[in-house]
C-alpha cells in the first residue's frame, strides 16, 4: 500500500524527519549488535560488556535528537491539531513497508509525548495500540535458516549448522561437540523418532551474544512435533571454541531470557520476527520480556503497559501496599492478580538514608548497565503513568499522599504516577524465612550467600543486605532488589575493625574506630543479619568467610586484575565437560 497522499506538506516533512531519527537509532542499535560477533571472536569481554551498558542510553539520545529537531526546523510546540493528525497518518504509510515498525511508533510516542501536552496523549496523535501490522515482515537475511536432516544426516546437518555461523577462530575438537550434542539430544528423547517428510531444523539466523557465551537459538520440527533447542558455544581455556552444552527444556531456554540477566546481543533486520520465533518455543514468555532481552527496553516497555491496561479491564483488584516491611525510600505496592511491584520514590527517606533523589536513579540505571548475573531484578522505569483511581486502595492512597505527594497528580479519574519503577514480584526472602521449614531456611540461606558471591564477583556491592531487601523467585533464585546503596566493589573499602585499645570500649555503645563513607567491615554483618538461630546456623556453616573482610578483599584485587568470573545460566552439571566427563562415549550411530 502507498503512503496516503499528504495535503499536509509540514506534516509529510515531519514524518520523514521522524523517521530518519529512527533510522539512525535502529543502525546505531544494530552495528553495536552486529560487533557483538567481533568481540566474541576476539575473545573481548570487556567489548561485550560496554556494548551492553552503552547501548542502553542509544535511543534517550536519538530522541532528544528527533526532539530538538522537530522544535528547531519546524516550531513544533505552534503546530496545530490537524497537522498532529496528519502527521500520524503521514508516518504510517512510511511504516507501511518498514522493517521494524512497531519500534518505529514507539519512537513516534516518544518524540511526540516530549512536545505534546498529556491531555493529546491518545490515539489520534499517538500510537495507542499498533497500527501497523508485524506479521510477515520480510527480512535479509531472513530471520532463520532451515536444515533439512533427511539429505544429509543429522550429524552432517548438525555441523553446518554450526559452521554456518562462521565464526573466525577454530573449534577444538568439532567432531567431539557433535557427539556430545546427539548424545544430549538422544538421551533427552529417549529414542530417535522416525523422520517425517517436513522434518526441518530451524535456527535463528543470529547467534545470541551474552558475556563469553554465543547461543544458537532454534527448534527441529518432526510431524506435528516442535523440539527448542539452544546450544551454548564458549572458549575453552586454550582460546579454541567448544559446545558448552545444550539446552533442550523449553523452561531452561525461558531461564537464559530471565529479566535478572544481562540482556542480549543480537543482529536483527526484524527483530518482530524473533520475537515470533522465540514464542513459539517459550509461549509462556512474554512478548515485552523478550523485547526487552533482545536490548528493545522501550518497546518491551510500551507493550509491559499496554498489556498492564488490558488487565486492568479485565481484573477488578485494588493496588494495595506490597506486604513486607515499608521501604525508608521506596514506596511499593501491588496489585495482586498482577505479578508485579510499582516503586515510587518518596519524597522524604528515612533518617538513616543519606541520600537525594537523583542517587536513587543512578544506582537503578547502574542495575540496566550491568551484568545482573541472574541476581538483580531488572526494573521498568516509566514517567507520568496514568492507571485508573477506582483501583487504588484507600489505604494506599493515603500513603501515597503522605509519603510521595509530589510524584503523583490525581487527574479526573486516573492517578497520574510522574516517575514509577516496575519490577517482578517475589516473596521477601524475610517473610520466606518466617514461614519456611529448617529445611527451606537453610536452602535460602545458602542462596543468599550464593546471590552476595555472585554479585561480588561480577563487581556489585549490595549495600544493604539485609533480608527484605532480597526476594526469592518462582523458580526458587534468590534475588536482590533495592538499589539504592548499591556500589561498585572496587569503590568500597573492606576493613577489619582495629582491636579496642581498652577491652571495656568494646562494650560502650558507640564504636572506638571512625570510619568513612565508602568503609565496611564484614565482621558487623553477623550483628544485624545472624540474630535468628536458624539462619544463623545455616549462614555460617555455608558462608562464614563473608563475615571476614579478606573475602571482600580477595574479590577485589581479583576484579582489579581483570579477571571476568563465569557465570553459567544452566545448571554446571549441564556442561558437557561435566555430563559424562568419567565415561565419554560415541553419540548414538543411528544418528
Ligand atoms: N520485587 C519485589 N517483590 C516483592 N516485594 C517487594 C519487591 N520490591 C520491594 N518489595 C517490598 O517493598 C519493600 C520496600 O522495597 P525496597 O527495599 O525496594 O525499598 P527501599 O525503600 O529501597 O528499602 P530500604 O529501606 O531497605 O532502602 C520491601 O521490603 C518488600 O517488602
Amino acid at each position: 500500500m502507498d503512503a496516503p497522499v499528504g495535503e499536509n506538506p509540514v506534516a509529510q516533512s515531519i514524518a520523514q524527519a521522524m523517521i530518519e531519527g529512527f533510522n539512525k537509532h535502529y543502525r546505531i542499535f544494530r552495528e553495536t549488535s552486529r560487533r557483538a560477533k567481533e568481540s566474541f571472536e576476539a575473545a573481548d569481554w570487556q567489548a561485550q560488556i560496554d556494548a551492553v551498558r552503552e547501548r542502553v542510553q542509544f535511543y534517550d539520545e536519538r530522541v532528544d535528537e528527533a526532539v530538538r529537531r522537530l522544535h528547531e526546523e519546524f516550531d513544533a510546540d505552534s503546530l496545530d491539531d490537524s497537522t498532529w493528525q496528519q502527521l500520524k497518518l503521514q508516518y504510517i504509510g512510511i511504516l507501511m513497508r518498514h522493517k521494524q515498525p512497531e519500534l518505529a511508533e514507539t519512537f513516534f510516542n516518544s518524540v511526540c509525548c516530549k512536545i505534546l501536552h498529556r491531555t493529546y496523549f491518545n490515539n489520534d496523535y499517538l500510537f495507542a495500540r499498533p497500527a501497523v501490522s508485524t506479521e510477515y515482515i520480510e527480512s535479509y537475511p531472513p530471520v532463520y535458516s532451515s536444515y533439512y536432516p533427511q539429505d544429509e544426516g543429522l550429524r552432517t546437518t548438525a555441523r553446518r549448522i554450526i559452521e554456518d555461523f562462521d565464526w573466525q577462530r577454530p573449534f577444538a575438537d568439532l567432531d567431539r561437540d557433535i557427539d556430545n550434542i546427539l548424545r544430549a539430544v538422544h538421551e533427552h528423547l529417549g529414542e530417535w523418532p522416525d523422520m517425517e517428510v517436513n522434518c526441518q531444523i530451524q535456527v535463528l539466523y543470529s547467534a545470541f551474544y551474552r558475556n563469553k557465551t554465543a547461543y544458537i537459538i532454534g527448534k527441529a520440527i518432526n510431524g506435528y512435533q516442535e523440539y527448542p533447542f539452544a546450544l551454548a558455544v564458549r572458549h575453552n581455556p586454550a582460546g579454541r571454541l567448544e559446545a558448552d552444552t545444550i539446552l533442550l527444556d523449553p523452561w531452561r531456554i525461558s531461564v537464559l531470557f530471565s529479566l535478572s540477566r544481562a540482556y542480549f546481543l543480537v543482529d536483527m533486520e526484524v527483530p518482530s520476527g524473533y520475537v515470533h520465533f522465540l514464542r513459539s518455543i517459550m509461549p509462556n514468555k512474554h512478548r515485552s520480556e523478550l523485547y526487552t532481552m533482545l536490548g528493545l527496553g522501550k518497546q518491551g516497555k510500551t507493550m509491559f503497559f499496554r498489556d498492564l491496561i488490558a488487565h486492568l479491564r479485565h481484573s477488578n483488584d485494588q493496588f494495595i501496599v506490597a506486604p513486607g516491611i515499608r521501604g525508608l525510600v521506596m514506596l511499593v505496592f501491588t496489585l495482586p492478580s498482577y505479578p508485579y511491584v510499582f516503586k515510587i520514590i518518596k519524597d522524604v527517606f528515612g533518617a538513616s538514608k543519606n541520600m537525594d533523589r537523583a542517587t536513587v536513579k543512578r544506582k537503578y540505571l547502574m542495575v540496566k548497565q550491568v551484568d545482573r548475573v541472574g541476581r538483580l531484578a531488572d526494573t521498568l522505569e516509566f514517567s507520568y503513568a496514568a492507571l485508573p483511581l477506582s483501583r487504588f486502595h484507600p489505604e494506599l492512597l493515603d500513603e501515597l499522599r503522605a509519603l510521595a505527594p509530589s510524584s503523583f497528580e490525581i487527574e479526573g479519574d486516573s492517578v497520574i504516577i510522574k516517575h514509577l519503577y516496575i519490577e517482578r514480584r517475589m516473596t521477601p526472602l524475610n517473610i520466606y524465612l518466617e514461614r519456611a521449614n529448617d529445611d527451606q531456611v537453610e536452602y535460602a540461606v545458602r542462596e543468599y550467600g550464593n546471590a552476595i558471591r555472585e554479585l561480588a564477583t561480577a563487581n556489585i556491592f549490595p549495600g544493604d543486605m539485609l533480608w527484605k531487601n532480597f526476594g526469592v523467585t518462582r523458580y526458587g533464585r534468590v534475588v536482590f532488589y533495592d538499589y539504592d546503596e548499591i556500589e561498585y566493589m572496587t569503590a568500597m573499602n573492606f576493613r577489619r575493625i582495629p582491636p579496642a585499645p581498652y577491652p571495656e570500649m568494646e562494650m560502650a555503645a558507640e564504636p572506638w574506630y571512625s570510619a568513612g563513607p565508602m568503609d565496611v567491615f564484614p565482621e558487623e554483618f553477623a550483628t544485624f543479619l545472624l540474630g535468628a538461630p536458624r539462619v544463623r546456623k545455616a549462614f555460617l556453616k555455608h558462608h562464614r568467610d563473608l563475615l571476614d573482610a579478606k573475602f571482600w578483599q580477595d574479590v577485589q584485587a581479583s576484579i582489579r586484575k581483570g579477571y571476568l568470573e563465569d557465570f553459567f545460566p544452566y545448571p554446571t552439571e549441564l556442561r558437557f565437560c561435566n555430563m559424562w566427563s568419567k565415561k565419554r562415549g560415541r553419540a548414538d550411530q543411528a544418528a
